[in-house]
């Protein structure tokens, strides 16, 4: 007996395909793509703002643009045509004013690069259907750029056809703007997901721009990092986290992201610092440049600037650690461990020396109390932060497109670790009232952290903007995973063991076989090909750190794209590329600079580090796009059984 609920669905689904033939059109359809090979995807983490790196890497593909180039042209075209056309490809508009400003931009040379640039066109299209490639295409050139990429068996003259295609493109004057559809449509077809997995927001100029160029991003998702929980916080008004938000982009002189990216003044923080701190030369508060600029006025300023932010976020914190005996971070409230007689503090039972001691808006009978000037400030940069538009479009994206975690096509996607037992059990926290680990935990927390934005109740509110802060530094926080965040130490204690942050045991743990196959069980991961991949941990690449762990199963991505961390991983970042072949795992050196790239060609120099090639090739119809083409062909067979036996009408015209 065919339940009603079937029948109702069936009934609905028919409504869409009135007839069997329309439904077995769909099925020979859908049968058909889960023969294609998988489309190509690209996982990225801890952008940490380095804008222009992560939009070059989009636009060449990670130098996947360049080897199709290869692939189409060989060695018909030299190296310096090639780089030419990758170049236009990467960068249209900045490229043809360039070309224009050289005098080359006559008509041969469009239609010479019409016609390169439709065959690469061609060979990126080819792995998708007709109709994904359509939908890619932009509105305006849908047609003429399906004429000219799709195979033209019945033409006699295939020349003098696309001759003429190509010469009333340039006739009509459309050839910039159809090279740029082009270019684009290039670049949207190489990447067909993109994953990001944690870390976009600070120490670096571009967060904004780079929140930015996701939001109308073709096929995107976005497992949070701890910096950009932070940022959620704040925009959901959370003042713990707007303090080390700005005590953050004071710090990497990156004040920019905020006063011009989101419109955020300083200058309450600014009169503020001036008067309180007038005769203090913060020394402390020294400001990590990327260009160096010197002891200017405007440094001093900065100083004095982190250092009353920096007091702010202390009390703050200390407040909220009080409120929250969950978060086990007692050891945290620091300010009323200061001595400020002595000039020391009180560390694990040890005393330590203050390297700075003049805390004029301290009263250290009651040190975590703000002074009524310190109360205006945040309450000013709270309000700016509530109220900031782009912000709350960036955040939503951030809630829309991700979570703490995926499971994507076999692959474990989160940003930081599983919080783990030294005997590679799942550590059990309890922030709700009962004991959580695993995937429950991080459902649990997920669940709060989203009624900071979506919940009417005011508790729950306030509880999931406090769990965002708690996870950007808290002891147990998937999203941190180390014992304590030691920013009060670094700054103030010259001992550099207290600055030590100790990494959960999850770290040691994922180069045992047996844990991560109790991860992928944990969180539905199976097969051989399934894999962890995580951000968060910069890799020491120069120094011989491997990003891949546990022969292959675990990948970890963060190669330092933001340029303070060049340093400590030798490189300019990761991109991991899953493809229809496998994965492989790509090494970037710095970006110089779109202008070079234009006028040389010169391209981002990426090199491959590692690569797992799978026995058979990856079809659509292994990945979990696959799966859910399969369910509709079994729902779309149920229907035309159902018109067959009459059980559902079809809806033919007559
Ligand atoms: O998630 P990330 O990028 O590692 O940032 C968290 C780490 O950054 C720190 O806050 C230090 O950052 P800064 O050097 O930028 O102050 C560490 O205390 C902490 O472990
Ligand atoms: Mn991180």
């Amino acid at each position: 007996m065919v339940n009603m609920e079937k029948i109702r669905f069936l009934q609905c689904l028919s409504k869409q395909y009135p007839t069997i033939d329309s439904a077995a059109t769909e099925i020979i359809n859908l049968q058909s793509i889960l023969n294609l090979p998988k489309g190509t995807e690209h996982f990225l983490s801890d952008i940490h703002g380095e804008y222009r790196a992560f939009s070059h890497v989009l636009r060449n593909g990670s130098g996947a643009v360049m080897k199709k180039i290869d692939d189409v042209f060989g060695d018909t075209l030299f190296e310096d045509q090639k780089e030419d056309l990758a170049s236009l490809i990467y960068y249209p508009s900045e490229k043809l004013d360039y070309v224009k400003s050289q005098g080359k931009a006559d008509d041969s040379w469009y239609r010479t690069t019409l016609y390169r640039l439709v065959s690469v066109c061609q060979i990126v299209s080819s792995k998708y259907t007709r109709s994904k490639v359509r939908k890619a295409m932009p509105d305006n050139f849908r047609y003429v750029i399906e004429e000219l990429i799709t195979e033209k068996k019945e033409v006699l003259n295939k020349k003098a056809y696309y001759d003429e295609i190509i010469n009333t493109i340039i006739e009509i004057g459309c050839a910039d703007e159809f090279i740029i559809e082009m270019s684009n449509l290039i670049q949207q077809l190489v990447i067909d997901h993109l994953h990001i997995i944690g870390d976009i927001y600070d120490r670096g100029y571009g967060s904004h721009f780079v929140m930015d160029s996701l939001l109308n991003y073709h096929s995107l998702d976005i497992q949070w990092g701890n910096h950009d929980v932070l940022w959620m916080g704040a925009s959901a008004g959370q003042t713990a986290c707007i303090a080390n938000i700005v005590r953050t982009s004071i710090l990497y002189d990156n004040l920019s992201v905020l006063e011009n990216g989101y419109g955020i003044s300083m200058m309450p923080l600014v009169l503020f610092a001036m008067e309180q701190y007038a005769d203090d030369p913060c020394e402390q508060f020294a400001i990590r440049f990327r260009h160096n600029q010197g002891m200017t006025t405007q440094t001093k300023l900065a100083m004095k600037m982190q250092k009353a932010i920096t007091v702010i976020q202390f009390k703050l914190e200390g407040q909220l650690i009080a409120k929250h005996p969950e978060y086990k971070m007692d050891n945290r409230r620091l300010l009323d461990k200061i001595d400020i007689k002595k000039g020391t503090v009180l560390l694990d039972g040890k005393e330590y020396e203050i390297l700075d001691k003049n805390f004029p808006t301290i009263n250290f009978d009651n040190p975590y109390e703000l002074t009524k000037e310190e109360q205006s400030v945040i309450a000013k940069l709270r309000n700016s932060f509530i109220n900031c538009g782009k912000l709350k479009k960036h955040i939503k994206l951030l809630l829309n497109k991700g979570g703490l975690y995926r499971v994507y096509n076999n692959n474990i996607l989160f940003h930081g670790c599983v919080p783990m037992n030294e005997d590679g059990t799942f550590r059990k926290i309890n922030l709700f009232g009962e004991d959580l680990c695993g995937k429950a935990l991080y459902d649990e927390i997920e669940r709060c952290a989203r009624k900071a934005f979506f919940s009417v109740n005011e508790d729950e509110r306030r509880t999931g903007r406090d769990i965002l802060w708690y996870l950007w530094n808290g002891p147990d926080s998937p999203l941190y995973g180390r014992d304590k965040m030691t920013t009060f130490e670094r700054y103030f204690i010259e001992d550099e063991s207290t600055h030590k942050e100790k990494k959960d045991v999850y770290y040691k743990l994922i180069n045992d076989d047996k844990v991560v196959d109790s991860i992928f069980a944990e969180f539905g991961a199976k097969g051989e090909n399934a894999h962890i991949i995580n951000g968060h941990v910069p890799i020491h690449h120069t120094e011989g750190e491997s990003p891949v762990k546990c022969n292959g199963k675990v990948i970890l991505i963060d190669g330092g794209f933001s340029q303070p961390y060049h340093k400590v991983t030798g490189i300019a970042g990761y991109t991991l590329i899953y493809n229809s072949y496998g994965l492989m795992l790509t090494a970037h050196e710095p970006f110089k600079s779109v202008d070079a790239t234009i006028r040389s060609g010169r391209d981002m120099q990426t090199n491959q580090v590692a690569k797992e090639v799978s026995q058979k090739r990856i079809l659509v119809g292994d990945t979990d796009n696959g799966k859910r083409l399969r369910e509709n062909i079994k729902d779309l067979k149920e229907l035309i059984k159902a018109y067959r036996d009459g059980t559902i009408r079809q809806n033919q015209k007559n």
